[in-house]
């Protein structure tokens, strides 16, 4: 792709010859630098700047004040599908074939099911938390276990997003379970790989690069492919009349896929109604709700760990972070607890009463996020007509986003914004306004921007919300948990332009005393009275 001529390029104030191409060289590990100058020099001052990107190609990040006009423009201009291709290498990473290539990931499963009629779905994900958590640190209140963190919650997210995507009983499918969180372990350091391949060698090396992930689907494939045929022929007897209502069938994502896939079928999409395509399909939702969720998630609990550990340090008064976290949720929990029986949304009321647990991850997608730019678009055949403000006519294939690391760390919007700090979205006004998910017509509704924006907004956020809020409440309502002595904060890990933080983290964890253990009923009546 060519950038047009007239545009400032970041990272090139480095002596010597072939800036340019050192630049790209560079973009492995140090795009951090080159967005801050870019976001410093130029952003915040109405104009656009070029950032080497060895992995995908150079791409054009323009002001923020304009990603409205960003937003408006649509998917036959400036591509989101061919952006995220590109970004993830989905071609090779993501088990595209003829029916997957053109679309973007079952948006009605997240509009419906897992947004509009998420607390449908809340008891089978509590009690497959607990599940987790039993089979992954135990319940013994005297022995502390080491765990790896990222490594940890990633399984645990997968067996509680297992109960609502497979159901029972593959989500207590130890094998499933393992195949399902490793596939895509390390997407990005495989994509950026990949990225960098002459076009010729892809296709072989690219696809030794990704067998392993393969391999992984193919096992869950086996496993799930019995479960999967059977609901399908079941819904297509409901399509014909055959046998009763939708509603006699489970409410997972297997129901919602063969649903779908009948009525595409119906419709001349015969595609669809394959069990290689519904497969697939299993194993990129697992991907796309469970890594970014346990990534976050951990991020979450190491910077509330290292917060009380400082508090601690420095001799403060007053509860530490985790203190505060911990009761406001004892609270809520109660509260659930004398309530559940007359109100069937005292769920909903528990997870929307955790406004510390809420700072706490505000303030971890802020400075964690795990993406540089944001609302990505690339341009199309037709993009060559058009003229993007302040930039000028861009032709086909260049990459056009905002620089979102950069608002995340003005300091004009956050003071001290390099530091972790949950407190500064308490402040009874309009950080505490905040929605956790961004977006809505809120005042900070562009300076705070960690899902995407608008348009491109990751349709998975209220899901990955409120699945980290459960299971944070799980955990702390339930088990002790501690950073090894001697543990340091790492620092961010760049990778292109991705942003990896705390994945080598480890904590002790241990049942704390006193916490019983739910019933075997149906949905262990959410985690039983412990309070
Ligand atoms: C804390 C966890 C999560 C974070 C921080 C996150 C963040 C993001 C971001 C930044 C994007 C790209 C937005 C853009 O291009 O501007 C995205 C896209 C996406 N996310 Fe998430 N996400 C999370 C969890 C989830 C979950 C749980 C799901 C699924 C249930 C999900 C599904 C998706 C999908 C399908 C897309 C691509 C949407 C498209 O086609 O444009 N995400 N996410």
């Amino acid at each position: 792709s060519e950038i047009p001529n007239g545009l400032p390029w970041v990272g090139q104030d480095h002596r010597g010859p072939f800036k340019r191409s050192r630049s790209y060289l560079r973009s492995v590990f140090g795009t951090r630098e080159m967005i801050r100058e870019g976001y410093e020099k130029y952003s915040k001052n109405g104009r656009p700047f070029v950032l080497p990107n060895l992995f995908t190609g150079a791409e054009i990040l323009i002001p923020p004040a304009q990603i409205d006009w960003l937003n408006e423009q649509n998917e036959e201009n400036f591509s989101i599908i061919d952006t995220h291709k590109q970004f993830i290498r989905a071609d090779y990473t993501m088990l595209l074939d003829q029916t997957t290539i053109h679309e973007r990931i079952y948006k009605d499963a997240f509009r419906k099911n897992l947004t509009r009629r998420f607390y449908e779905l809340l008891p089978p994900l509590a009690e497959e938390v607990e599940h987790a958590l039993i089979g992954q640190a135990g319940t013994d209140p005297e022995e502390w276990k080491l765990i790896e963190g990222f490594k940890f919650w990633k399984r645990v997210v997968v067996q509680a997003v297992s109960s609502i995507f497979v159901g029972k009983p593959l989500c207590n499918d130890q094998s499933y379970l393992y195949y399902a969180s490793r596939f895509n372990q390390n997407v990005m350091l495989k994509a950026g790989i990949i990225g960098t391949l002459p076009a010729f060698l892809r296709p072989i090396l690219g696809y030794l690069i990704v067998c392993t992930d393969k391999y992984y689907h193919a096992r869950c494939a086996d496993i799930t492919s019995p479960t999967i045929r059977e609901r399908l022929n079941r819904h297509v007897e409901i399509a014909s009349g055959k046998a009763k209502e939708v509603g006699t069938q489970p409410n997972d994502l297997l129901t919602w896929a063969c649903a779908d896939a009948v009525q595409a079928a119906q419709s001349g999409n015969a595609a669809k109604f394959s069990l290689d395509f519904l497969t697939r399909r299993l194993s990129l939702m697992n991907f796309t709700s469970t890594h970014s969720t346990g990534l976050n998630l951990n991020s979450m609990l190491v910077d509330i760990l290292f917060a009380s550990k400082e508090h601690g340090e420095k001799g403060l008064d007053g509860p530490t972070l985790m203190e505060r976290v911990r009761i406001e949720i004892e609270d809520a929990y109660r509260i659930y607890c004398q309530t559940k029986d007359q109100n069937p949304n005292a769920g909903e009321v528990f997870l929307e009463s955790l406004p510390t647990m809420e700072a706490c991850f505000k303030e971890t997608l802020r400075l964690r996020g795990f993406v540089s730019r944001i609302a990505m678009k690339t341009t199309t055949a037709r993009g060559s007509q058009i003229s993007v403000p302040t930039v000028g006519v861009v032709p086909r294939g260049i990459k056009i986003g905002v620089p979102v690391w950069g608002i995340h760390h003005d300091g004009e919007i956050y003071k001290n914004p390099f530091e972790w700090t949950a407190d500064r979205w308490l402040d009874n006004g309009p950080m505490q306004r905040m929605p956790v998910g961004g977006g809505g017509t809120h005042e900070m509704y562009r300076s705070y921007i960690p899902f995407g924006y608008k348009a491109t907004v990751c349709p998975g956020r209220f899901f990955a919300v409120n699945v980290i809020k459960l299971i944070a409440s799980h955990v702390l309502l339930h088990y002790d948990i501690e950073l090894p002595p001697n543990a340091e904060r790492s620092g961010h890990q760049w990778w292109g332009t991705s942003i990896s933080y705390g994945t080598e983290a480890k904590y002790l964890i241990r049942r704390r005393q006193g916490t019983s253990v739910s019933p075997k009923t149906e949905f262990a009546s959410w985690w039983h009275k412990t309070v």
